[in-house]
């Protein structure tokens, strides 16, 4: 292995300066360093941009993503019918590559491209498991091994690459070691690459995949696949990030979330860290295999992430009765992921949140959205009816957010519309307080969106009441995007520039109805319309 020296180093062609060093986040059960970190070459203001990197070394979509996803820019070509994704150009739509009839294509352009980046290497392999399905992180450590071996990965790349740990002691520690070397043979065989490659270096390879892999997502944070690069890999992990990563197609930023002084670690968050302390800390041991040590954790279970609204011992009799069944016929209570504490009254509620946590698993494997809503429901239920969940607590408000993209998809907005309200009073604000937040921003606009839509419909599906006017509310929600974007995005970004179009046609409509007292009219009209939605986040009991 290459060992990385604490000497900084510059990625070509970033705009901002950061460098990579040893990190005094990852050290060893003896407090010794033992890994390396991406540190701030400058101070960073929140909202500022850190770095851009044009494209992530290698990308690898899901499966399911495979379809309707350009394997090159990675525009996702489905996806919302009322219109949050406007960053999509109209009408884009992808064609399979005629040689692996596996990837596909929204352009030659982005053909061409991926063919010179490395697929005129992979095709032919890929062509050969056509029929069958090759897990993403399969795919992705094949056009690792195929791209280095034909000299498309720089030797600094690669250098990086290989500093990255494997982790191969701990997946023989957990009984898995023998199922990335499975993994690792029909890698080899897929490249074309044993003659270059050791059998264990693969393994080594596959195994930084799973370890050290970021999420591809679109500019409004939906799940594409996976990526792979030296430097983003190299980020550390905080429960309390300062920073983030967003993506603009094939362009990933970092992006400050909270002032970054110079020579500061730059940390960003690898999991849903508005999960109670004892999931977050299960979670990253198991996928990551470290013990998060940071400001957050510091803490243990004391902060809002683990507050219940009743204590344990006030646990209704029927919810006792319900506990006491799960406690019974399952282990939930045994697993340290829902642990809240030793007395049988704390058991009883583990059990509980053991369920629905395996209940919101469950949802999130379900591809038919009538289905999934049921899932959902039951969940919510039980969150709300045994009286244990602020409306912010995990898995309570996951819950609302695929009951939302669920009730969407189906077309039953008069249900999404209120769940939107009232994420937007009482959840938001709580689990994202910082206002450019990019999982608040988005959520932010897909309720516009909502709103918007429901505006332009006849009678408003049943919502309509006479004071209550939707253009309006969609307007204060859009003008609220439209202020922070550009931290949480980039003044640049597609979803900045697709935000701002859409404020600029509200205007130029509201002008034509109004004439030039526009401003005059929403000063009047909005804090009353605002109010109104406000009110409206109290329609749904749960
Ligand atoms: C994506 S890599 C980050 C780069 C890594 N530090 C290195 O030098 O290879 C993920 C790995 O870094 C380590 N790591 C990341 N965040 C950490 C943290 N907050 N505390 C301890 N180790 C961490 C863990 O070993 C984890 O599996």
């Amino acid at each position: 292995m290459v060992s990385s020296s604490s000497e900084p180093k510059y990625p070509p062609g970033t705009s901002t300066p950061f460098y990579l060093a040893r990190s005094e986040i990852c050290v060893d059960s003896t407090g010794k360093c033992i890994g390396d970190g991406v540190f701030a070459g400058g101070n960073y203001e929140p909202g500022s941009h850190i770095f851009t990197l044009n494209r992530p070394l290698v990308g690898s979509l899901d499966t399911e993503r495979l379809i309707d996803t350009c394997a090159h820019c990675y525009v996702w070509t489905e996806g919302s019918g009322i219109g949050s994704r406007l960053y999509v150009k109209e009408g884009t739509k992808v064609q399979t590559c005629a040689g692996c009839k596996k990837f596909r294509y929204c352009s030659k352009d982005c053909q061409n491209d991926a063919w010179n980046q490395g697929h005129k290497h992979e095709c032919k392999n890929l062509r050969s498991v056509n029929d069958k399905s090759v897990p993403k992180a399969v795919i992705a450590t094949m056009e690792i091994l195929t791209r280095r071996k034909h000299g498309l990965i720089t030797d600094n790349a690669w250098e990086l690459l290989c500093c990255l740990d494997t982790h191969i002691e701990d997946f023989k520690a957990n009984g898995k070691y023998g199922g990335i070397e499975l993994m690792a043979l029909g890698t080899s065989q897929l490249s074309f690459t044993q003659d270059t490659f050791s059998k264990d270096f693969v393994a080594g390879m596959y195994a930084r995949v799973l370890t050290n892999s970021l999420t591809v997502v679109t500019p409004t944070f939906d799940p594409l696949g996976i990526m792979i690069d030296p430097y983003l890999c190299h980020i550390n992990h905080s429960c309390d990030p300062n920073a983030f990563v967003v993506m603009d197609g094939p362009e990933v930023a970092i992006r400050a979330l909270r002032p970054i002084k110079k020579d500061e670690e730059i940390v960003v968050s690898y999991i849903d860290i508005t999960n109670p302390y004892s999931r977050r800390q299960s979670e990253l041991k198991a996928r990551w295999f470290f013990t998060c040590k940071c400001s957050k954790c510091q803490k243990g279970p004391t902060l809002q992430e683990d507050n219940w609204t009743i204590q344990p011992g006030n646990l209704a009799q029927k919810w006792k009765e319900v506990a006491d069944i799960i406690v019974q016929n399952e282990n939930f209570a045994q697993d340290p992921a829902n642990y809240v504490g030793e007395s049988p009254e704390e058991r009883r509620v583990a059990a509980l949140q053991g369920k629905a946590f395996a209940g919101y698993e469950d949802v999130q494997r379900m591809t038919d959205p009538h289905q999934a809503v049921k899932g959902i429901e039951d969940g919510m239920r039980l969150c709300h009816q045994s009286g244990l969940w602020p409306v912010y607590r995990q898995p309570y408000a996951a819950f609302r957010d695929d009951l939302i993209v669920n009730m969407l998809t189906v077309g039953n907005f008069p249900i999404a519309f209120p769940q939107c309200a009232k994420r937007y009073r009482y959840i938001l604000p709580k689990l994202y307080p910082e206002v450019a937040h990019p999982i608040r921003v988005v959520q932010t606009w897909q309720t516009a969106m909502l709103t918007l839509y429901l505006a332009s419909q006849e009678g408003t599906m049943g919502l309509a009441q006479p004071s209550v006017d939707f253009s309006l509310i969609a307007f204060m929600l859009i003008i609220e995007v439209k202020n922070v974007s550009a931290q949480s995005h980039g003044e640049n970004s597609a979803f900045a520039k697709s935000v701002k179009k859409k404020y600029d046609e509200i205007v130029t409509d509201l002008e034509s109805k109004l004439g030039p007292n526009v401003d005059d009219f929403v000063a009047r009209a909005m804090p009353r319309q605002r109010e109104i939605f406000m009110e409206m986040a109290d329609w749904m009991q749960y």
